[in-house]
């Protein structure tokens, strides 16, 4: 039947690249563009056919209704895994769905509350580190900032490494995967790691040294025993049986998804803190009033758990900054057999790239699509909006393990950013994203830092009215869904 159905419009492009140069050169304005003109499923021709997906309910069919239909495309898989083996983000079918059963329950929002006073910890060094800046007139670049916080917090709690002496060594090693990931997923000639190019022979000597790294603290584990009381994400996912099968992870395993969780949950993490920082400049008065509900309910001491809950309208603030910068902007699929999407025919083996990014601006479900806005999530306001309009996290079983961290993490650094500093745009500092793996500020986020005073009272107690209250309650708890599936 699906054989009866026209394929998807889209551009002629090159008659023998098709779109390929308009892929490399600029993907998001090729993408809009080609959105704009076709609509929500576009076929671009070229050495690959891709299809771009960018619909609540086309995103739905694909992430819940027939996700077993969709894994990532094998090409995908295999590229990835030349870093993180065959971890959770690699592994399809039966082998993922055993992988994530051993893993999520390490992921879920109580066992990881143990983790808020190491990130809130974290924040305080790095705010530290800023002040002495601030103090000698120096500013900051908030994307490699960020990039050094998130690595020293995974390090942390994973394996209660502290870094620190080797920040930059690891750092470097971790940022060597993923610009090898980036490069190795647009390459047309992709040579194995095995040639040894300049660029293979840094990649594989990066992933020695953390092999060694992650192999000789598994080691060490397994000879002092797990530890119970305090555990760190190794030793939950030591301790991880299978409960189906009983069975626990070999070294080789547990080294897969270490390496899997730095690789995805680093770069997501420090990106969008660093749009957040950007958005913290842009947008004064937002910025005005999350800061005052920080200083509301927090004060000036260090953020804990339990604050987080009373965090509502920062969590709007963090909401709306991951639907106008989704780290992961797009994310691939193909599907196994022909299928029907939109009335259209999508061939068994089709490269589709779903559009976090276009979906999150589409004008049909968001007012002021470009705008920064983050009471768009009120209760009033997202009624009748359909689910899969926000996929931050994307949905379905296959959504995020990490997200539970990401937000608590995202949460307890803005809160801390908040508490102590102004950050502001250097004066003519270029903004270019820069849409690789994850989407980055290409310059970088270069920003001055003024010292923050508390607000005063009255400022603090106007921040959120009852009906605002109820509104951010039903967001946070409609975000937190929809990052579920
Ligand atoms: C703002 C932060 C983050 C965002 C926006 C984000 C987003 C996503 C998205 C969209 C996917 C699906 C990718 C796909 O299917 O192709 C994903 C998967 C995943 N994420 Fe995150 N992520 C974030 C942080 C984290 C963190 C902190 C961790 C772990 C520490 C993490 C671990 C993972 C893992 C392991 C997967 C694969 C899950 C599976 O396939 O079962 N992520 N993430």
């Amino acid at each position: 039947m699906s054989g009866l159905r026209p394929l998807p419009p889209g551009p002629a492009g090159h008659p023998v690249l098709g779109s390929a140069m308009g892929f490399r050169s600029d993907p998001i304005t090729t993408f809009r563009k080609a959105w704009r003109e076709y609509g929500d499923l576009v076929r671009f021709r070229g050495p690959v056919t891709v299809f771009l997906v960018a619909n609540p309910e086309y995103l739905k069919h694909i992430l819940v209704d027939h996700v077993d239909m969709y894994p990532h495309p094998d090409d995908f898989n295999r590229k990835i895994s030349v870093s993180v083996g065959k971890g959770l983000v690699t592994s399809e079918g039966d082998v993922w769905r055993q992988q994530r059963r051993m893993v999520a329950p390490s992921f879920r929002r109580e066992p990881l509350e143990r983790f808020a006073s190491v990130m809130a910890d974290a924040a305080e060094r790095m705010l530290d580190r800023w002040a002495a800046l601030a103090a000698r007139g120096e500013g900051i670049d908030a994307r490699s900032e960020t990039q050094e916080l998130t690595l020293e917090i995974l390090a942390r709690c994973l394996f209660r490494a502290d870094w620190s002496a080797q920040a930059a060594e690891m750092g470097d090693a971790v940022a060597v995967q993923l610009e090898h990931l980036n490069r190795k997923l647009i390459a047309v000639v992709d040579l194995p790691e095995s040639v040894p190019t300049p660029a293979n022979r840094r990649f594989v000597k990066a992933r020695d040294l953390l092999d060694k790294t992650v192999y000789a603290l598994i080691a060490e584990r397994r000879a002092t025993q797990v530890d119970t009381e305090v555990p760190d994400l190794l030793s939950m996912l030591m301790a991880a049986a299978d409960p189906e099968t009983g069975h626990l992870m070999t070294d080789q395993q547990l080294r897969d998804q270490v390496m899997t969780l730095f690789v995805a949950g680093h770069e997501t993490v420090a990106t969008t803190l660093s749009w957040i920082c950007y958005l913290m400049s842009k947008y004064p008065e937002e910025t005005g009033r999350a800061r005052a509900e920080v200083f509301e309910v927090i004060g000036d001491r260090k953020p804990t758990k339990d604050d987080l809950p009373q965090l509502k309208y920062l969590k709007l603030f963090i909401a709306e900054a991951l639907r106008l910068y989704p780290p992961l902007w797009q994310v691939a699929r193909m599907p196994l057999r022909d299928d029907v999407i939109g009335g259209y025919r999508v061939p068994a083996g089709s490269f589709m790239l779903l559009s976090t990014y276009l979906t999150h601006r589409h004008p049909d479900y968001w007012d002021n699509p470009e705008g920064f806005d983050p009471e768009r999530f009120d209760k009033e306001r997202s009624a009748g909006r359909p689910r899969f309009a926000y996929v931050p996290y994307v949905g379905g079983p296959r959504n995020c393990v990490g997200l539970a961290f990401a937000n608590m993490e995202l949460t307890i650094v803005t809160a801390s950013i908040l508490q102590r500093f102004h950050l502001d745009l250097v004066p003519g500092h270029p903004i270019v994203m820069q849409p690789d793996i994850s989407l980055r500020a290409k310059h970088g986020i270069k920003m001055t830092l003024r010292k923050t005073t508390a607000p005063s009272t009255a400022a603090r107690l106007a921040i959120v009215d009852d009906k605002e209250r109820e509104n951010s309650e039903y967001v946070c708890e409609h975000a937190h869904r929809l990052g579920q599936g």
